[in-house]
């Protein structure tokens, strides 16, 4: 299908560099605007949508329609969410503002999504709703995980002041439908993004995508956080990288548990790290904006599948009950 009316909800870091690249693109075949608040909203507004790559000679400055009313925007063919895990069930009224029966929904997330447990009829927690990434069944209910695509980003990224994006460590964006089947729309979708500059993929196999980026998140997102180090730092560490590998091994041994058997060497995936930039990781990035922490998609729900499943997951525990407290300090001092 066509997408010539597309919504970014939530043109943070990866939302907001997504948006900037597509209005730049191919705003003059497709209506592309952006959902945004605060003074990020109003800086857009101002002086467009700036956008920073590394390797780029300038800045690109992208103008679109933003708005904090989704429902100013009527329904669209596609709605890409750049928000965090923690921040949609809040958001689910405004997505669902911009829906009509065939709009697509692909969520840009870290993390176990809300929707996991759906589109495998031979997964024996198919159907299942998981209450702590989707309080009171919100987004299954407003939005409905049929139109949902998943999408994993190995795509760094930072809002370094209101209405100027960072994009760095460009690598990939991977796309999948939850049945785990192929589709035109991925494959468009996919189109789109690599025609604007990103780098897009497209899997039938997107659980394992989304645990293999989890092994990574898990690890240095809350180590990152509580210790306010940046990734070369932290992978200088031997401690920390040895709790990080323990994270990793129970994460993969947890994607087991669930049917998703993963063939990564735990160190070869620490090695391979070496390769990201010095960044603040996208937890970091929150706790040092004073913003609450994407903690449950990430180690909540590792926590809870690992008792649901009966696979021990104790380091992760660990680590989830500290970087609870940090944000709950983080939160209290705001
Ligand atoms: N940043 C990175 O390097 C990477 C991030 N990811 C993952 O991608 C996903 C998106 O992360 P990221 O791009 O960092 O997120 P950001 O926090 O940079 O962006 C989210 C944006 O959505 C806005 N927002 C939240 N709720 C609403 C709302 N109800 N209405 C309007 N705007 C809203 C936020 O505003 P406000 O600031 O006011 O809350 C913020 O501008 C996450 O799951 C993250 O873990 C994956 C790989 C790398
Ligand atoms: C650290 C990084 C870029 C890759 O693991 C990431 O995914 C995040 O910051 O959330």
């Amino acid at each position: 299908m066509g997408f010539r009316k597309i919504c970014i909800y939530g043109a943070g870091a990866l939302g907001g560099g997504i948006a900037a690249k597509l209005a730049a693109s191919c705003a003059e075949e497709t209506d592309i605007s952006a959902v945004a608040r605060g003074a990020h909203l109003n800086r857009i507004r101002r002086d467009g949508l700036t956008l920073r790559e590394d390797g780029a000679d300038a800045p690109l400055v992208a103008r679109l329609t933003a708005t904090d009313d989704p429902r100013k925007l009527g329904a669209q063919d596609l709605v890409i969410t750049g928000l965090k895990g923690h921040q949609l069930a809040a958001a689910a009224e405004g997505i669902a503002a911009l829906l009509k029966p065939e709009t697509r929904v692909v969520m840009i997330l870290n993390g176990i999504p809300w929707w996991y447990f759906h589109g495998e009829p031979d997964n024996p927690y198919n159907g299942t709703q998981l209450e702590q990434l989707d309080p009171g069944g919100v987004l299954w209910r407003l939005i409905g995980p049929e139109r949902v695509i998943g999408c994993v980003a190995y795509q760094g990224g930072e809002v370094v002041e209101p209405g100027i994006v960072h994009l760095y460590h460009k690598k990939r964006l991977i796309l999948g439908e939850p049945a785990n089947t192929a589709s035109a729309d991925i494959e468009a979708i996919a189109a789109l993004l690599n025609r604007s500059g990103l780098v897009a993929e497209t899997t039938t196999r997107i659980r394992a995508e989304i645990w293999s980026k989890l092994m990574n998140n898990a690890a240095f997102n809350p180590l990152s956080a509580l210790t306010r180090a940046t990734i070369v730092p932290l992978l200088s560490d031997p401690g920390i990288v040895e709790t990080m590998e323990r994270i990793m091994t129970e994460v993969k041994a947890l994607a087991g548990a669930v049917g998703v058997p993963l063939t990564i060497d735990v160190a070869q995936r620490l090695e391979e790290a070496r390769a990201i930039p010095d960044v603040r990781t996208s937890m970091l990035q929150d706790l040092l904006a004073g913003r609450p922490l994407e903690i449950t998609p990430l180690l909540g729900i590792i926590v809870a599948l690992g008792r649901t499943t009966g696979t021990p997951t104790p380091v992760c525990e660990t680590v989830l009950h500290l970087v609870s407290r940090l944000d709950e300090e983080n939160r209290r001092s705001r």
